[in-house]
């Protein structure tokens, strides 16, 4: 855990969001009123700020096209440590068509609306267009404002280009990325036309954070099953560059809800409520009017128990607060309809004269009256079909605190993972049991609604928003640090200049090459067959330089005699098969290097088990040689090839190598078994020690180029 408070001067973080957190609203030529966004990430973030020196980056929540208006706007929002990013005309693609009519149903397992071919002013391509756009909009506020040594810590969907366009613009910069909503499984991401580019944007930061296991194990494994790239202990690896992925459950700021009860003004509120509803139950929905929040579903369910439960039916009053949101996305239009004519139903069936089951409000409250409306009811009802996380519940958990009412949570929102041991954990689209759900929160005794309330106050008390950014910004920190000294670690390009110049000047030069992945074909389409051949781009060079008088090659391999001598018969080459197991001079002569009792017992059973697998794993395959067998699963699906490698290491481990005296190495899409022999280090040094005999050499090797796969276990050192 880093302290950033013991330093005089407090850390700067850059918290860049799509939406500040206070939205702007135009009341003269060059006056502003500010008031605080809505939604939860607006919500989380405000309780993180005290330990740093905080600037919001985002959109103030209109558009302003005149300067004289900008200028006035950023200087009020100054005041707040608020900087604006003016989206203009860049926004309506950006906002309500690629982010939200888009990415968002994606994110939430919902199907993204079909393309309309009609106007071709927005289309998919234009939207995400727009996207980026805006994205580099957003680059070039931070630059601006950006101090070295800074966090950046970029918030959710809006912004999945921006860690590489940061990255880009200076890879010292230390970047986080925290997704607000859920993410899906990598069939549903599949289905995103950019879905690959947005990936790897996102894996340029250093430090990506979800709210949940579910929705972190899904982004790695789709990251895994699109890009290819694989998990470590330490993150996702994508061509060395290691991204930390983590879970961070946001949380809220209690206090501030607990001493809003306090308050006269909410206390007044309170009373009122209590009279405007005595007599009944209140059950309280907080959303925001959008379809994944299920708010069709939690009128079915009402309705349902109003059907089941006559006597109920002038003792329970259902109030909605649906917060307008995303009003020019024509999807969240067809949601308001449908919820419009729901409550028409469900009120004109069960209501009378006098009184009204369902209260259902198209706007936003003030905070007062929200904490005053959590602290009055006696169930809270959240029916999300899938939610980042939900603060909703843990506001009004923390409002509850003499009350004790019923939190009935969707078990689709990522609050269920923290809430479920006291919440009424309810499947949203199985209307039965969201009636049912509801008359057990009603009828609940009160030590059980005591119970319940305890323990979920306690996880919200403890687990607040300040712990999230704090636990966030913590790892940030050692995430940059650690991988600051890989990057020292990983051996630097090769200085091809100095390379050739060398080369010319040299006398007697020994080039020793890797095979596989070396010299060989570069395999990416999965229907190609699986023949191994010679890169054709290398044929003539690598010609060339076996028949320098100057110069001598090796090629160093694991693969056995058969492969080496079918590529490479035509060459003036040295060879060296199996690891060094058999050598081969440039008459084609294959001496074995074969130790006499080299045990091979293994070998038989090892096969089945080399067959059993190469059998279910599709494209997967094994080659054998007299001392060594290699199964690869380069060019199967890598999450199942993985897996695959897996079970097949228990299998062997389990049976024909238990007690043999073999090497087990796993490559990065391999399981190789080798007798136990020397390393290629010291093949190398045989090798050497041959061709300085049989070439007989007069002048001393001035020139040593060295290319291929060495595993770092075995190899390094020894060259
Ligand atoms: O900015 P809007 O388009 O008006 O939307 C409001 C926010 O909605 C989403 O909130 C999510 O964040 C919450 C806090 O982590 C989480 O509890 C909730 O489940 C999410 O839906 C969205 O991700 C934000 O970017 C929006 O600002
Ligand atoms: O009239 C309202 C009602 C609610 N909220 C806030 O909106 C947030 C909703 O967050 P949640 O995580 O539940 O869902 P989101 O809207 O972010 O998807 C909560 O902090 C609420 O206090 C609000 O700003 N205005």
């Amino acid at each position: 855990m880093v302290s950033y408070e013991s330093c005089e001067k407090k850390q700067r973080l850059l918290v860049v969001a799509n939406r500040l957190p206070v939205s702007a609203k135009r009341t003269g030529e060059n006056s502003w009123s500010l008031a605080i966004s809505p939604g939860g990430l607006v919500s989380g973030l405000l309780g993180v700020a005290a330990e740093f020196e905080t600037k919001w980056v985002g959109w103030p929540g209109v558009d302003v096209y005149d300067v004289a208006g900008k200028n006035a706007l950023s200087k009020s929002l100054a005041e707040m440590e608020c900087i604006p990013v003016y989206l203009e005309e860049v926004f309506d693609q950006y906002y309500n068509g690629y982010c939200n009519g888009i990415l968002w149903p994606i994110l939430h397992h919902v199907e993204f609306p079909q393309e309309d071919h009609n106007d071709r002013n927005k289309t998919y391509q234009t939207q995400y267009d727009a996207y980026k756009k805006a994205n580099r909009m957003f680059l070039d506020v931070i630059i601006e404002n950006y101090e070295e040594g800074d966090f950046v810590w970029i918030h959710d969907y809006h912004l999945m280009f921006l860690p590489q366009y940061l990255k880009e613009y200076n890879k010292n910069i230390k970047v986080g990325w925290f997704l607000h909503s859920p993410f899906p499984s990598s069939e549903v991401f599949k289905t995103l036309p950019s879905r690959s580019e947005l990936l790897r944007s996102v894996l340029a930061a250093d430090l990506l954070g979800f709210h949940t296991y579910d929705f972190e194990s899904h982004f790695v494994s789709t990251c895994t099953r699109i890009l290819g790239v694989e998990r470590t202990h330490e993150g996702i690896v994508d061509h060395g560059k290691v991204t930390r992925v983590a879970v961070f459950p946001i949380g809220i700021d209690p206090n501030r809800f607990i001493k809003a009860c306090e308050l006269p003004e909410v206390r007044q509120q309170m009373t009122e409520l209590k009279e405007r509803f005595a007599g009944k139950k209140v059950i309280l929905g907080v959303d925001r009017l959008d379809m994944i929040k299920g708010i069709p579903h939690k009128y079915l369910g009402f309705e349902k128990f109003l059907e089941e439960n006559p006597d109920w039916r002038d003792k329970v009053v259902l109030v909605q607060i649906a917060v307008p949101t995303r009003n020019d996305v024509p999807e969240y239009q067809k949601v308001k309809d449908q919820v419009h004519g729901l409550v028409g139903r469900v009120n004109g069936r069960f209501g009378s004269v006098s009184s009204l089951p369902i209260h259902h409000l198209d706007c936003s409250v003030d905070f007062n009256f929200l904490c005053a409306l959590y602290a009055i009811a006696d169930v809270m009802l959240v029916t999300s079909l899938r939610d980042g996380m939900n603060l909703v519940s843990y506001e009004f958990i923390a409002c509850q605190e003499t009350k004790n009412g019923v939190l009935v949570l969707s078990e689709f929102a990522g609050a269920a993972q923290s809430l479920g041991a006291g919440a009424i954990l309810v499947n949203p689209r199985d209307v039965t049991k969201v009636s049912s759900a509801i008359k057990e929160a009603l009828i609940m005794p009160a030590e059980e609604r005591d119970e319940r309330h305890r323990v979920n106050f306690q996880y919200v008390k403890i687990h607040t928003a300040k712990k999230w950014g704090d636990d966030f910004i913590s790892e940030l920190h050692a995430t940059f640090s650690e991988s600051n000294m890989k990057i020292k670690k990983i051996p630097l390009g090769l200085p091809q200049q100095d390379v050739v110049q060398r080369y010319s000047k040299s006398n007697n030069r020994l080039i020793i090459l890797g095979f596989f992945g070396t010299l060989t074909e570069p395999m990416n389409n999965q229907n190609e067959e699986l023949d191994v051949r010679l890169n054709p781009e290398l044929e003539e060079t690598l010609k060339a330089l076996c028949n320098d008088p100057k110069t001598t090659v090796v090629v160093l391999s694991r693969s056995g005699r058969n492969i080496l001598d079918k590529i490479f018969g035509e060459y003036n080459i040295w060879l060296a098969a199996e690891n060094g197991m058999f050598m081969r001079d440039t008459t084609g002569e294959w001496v074995t290097n074969i130790p006499k009792n080299l045990n091979l017992d293994w070998v038989d059973d090892t096969k089945n088990v080399f067959k059993y697998f190469t059998d279910r794993t599709p494209r997967s395959f094994f080659e054998e040689s007299e001392t060594s067998l290699v199964w690869n699963y380069e060019y199967a699906d890598v999450k199942f090839g993985k897996a695959q490698a897996r079970d097949m290491f228990q299998h062997l481990w389990a049976g024909p190598i238990s007690n043999e005296s073999v090497d087990v190495v796993r490559g990065n899409h391999s399981v190789e078994v080798h007798a136990m022999s020397e390393s290629k280090g010291a093949a190398i040094g045989r090798i050497l020690g041959e061709i300085v005999h049989k070439s007989a050499l007069t002048t001393p090797i001035d020139y040593v180029f060295c290319s291929g796969y060495f595993l770092e276990k075995v190899e390094l050192n020894t060259i």
